[in-house]
């Protein structure tokens, strides 16, 4: 799968925010790094059609080649996953996995029984997400987004409240998860290793590169 951004142009009260034109393979980690305020999380805003009315948008998006730009947030299929992302409290493990899955209960069963496995939880569906380690939150949350089929995948800051071991271990299975799937990967993020670690190209919003 390949996302495309072409001559993408944000801007806010009439300053140019953000300038990308660029294409992310699957299997292949994009990293944009740069300032508190940036823009970095509102190019992921626009990427999933979540841009907030300050902002204006030239350019396109593309997903295998289809043109996504107009495409609703709902059915555009990036997955995104934030720092501290929430589970739903009131909700079992399998249930938080299951939410909104297409298919009937069995279907749904061996959808999440398989993402429990994947995220070294088998077993552990009936758990309240309350009782898991922020590691294991972090691959449930991981997986919850995978188990939606997205076609590409945008991670903000989505290691940030890890310590650093698991930090390290998380950012390992995120990567290994989406080159499975081969799924392009835009990764937000403030820290070195972070950008080390995705080893590929590192930009700031302007698109250009950044030497680490
Ligand atoms: N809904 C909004 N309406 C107007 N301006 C906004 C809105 N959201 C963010 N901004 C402004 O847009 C700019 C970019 O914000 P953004 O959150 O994308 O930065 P960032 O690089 O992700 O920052 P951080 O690293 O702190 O998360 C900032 O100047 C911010 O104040």
């Amino acid at each position: 799968m390949t996302l495309r951004l072409e001559n993408l142009c944000i801007t806010l009260a009439g300053r140019v925010l953000a300038k990308l034109d660029l294409t992310v393979s699957g299997g292949n980690v994009l990293t944009i790094m740069g300032p508190s305020g940036c823009g970095k999380s509102t190019v992921l805003a626009a990427l999933i059609g979540a841009l907030p009315p300050a902002f204006s948008m030239r350019g396109r998006i593309w997903l295998d080649g289809v043109d996504v730009t107009q495409v609703p947030t709902h059915a555009r299929r990036m997955g995104i996953l934030f720092q501290n992302d929430i589970l739903f409290p009131h909700m079992s493990v399998a249930g938080n996995l299951g939410f909104g899955l297409p298919g009937n209960v069995t279907a749904r069963r061996a959808a999440t029984d398989a993402a429990l496995s994947e995220a070294g939880l088998p077993g552990m569906g009936a758990r309240d997400p309350a009782t898991l380690s922020g590691g294991q939150r972090a691959r449930v949350a991981l997986m919850r987004t995978l188990l939606s089929g997205p076609r590409a995948l945008l991670l903000d800051e989505p290691f940030s409240s890890l310590d650093s071991n698991m930090r390290a271990s998380m950012r390992q299975f995120v990567f290994e998860r989406a080159t499975e799937r081969n799924l392009p990967v835009i990764l937000v993020t403030h820290d070195h290793d972070d950008a080390r670690a995705a080893a590929g190209p590192v930009i700031n919003v302007m698109g250009e590169r950044i030497q680490l």
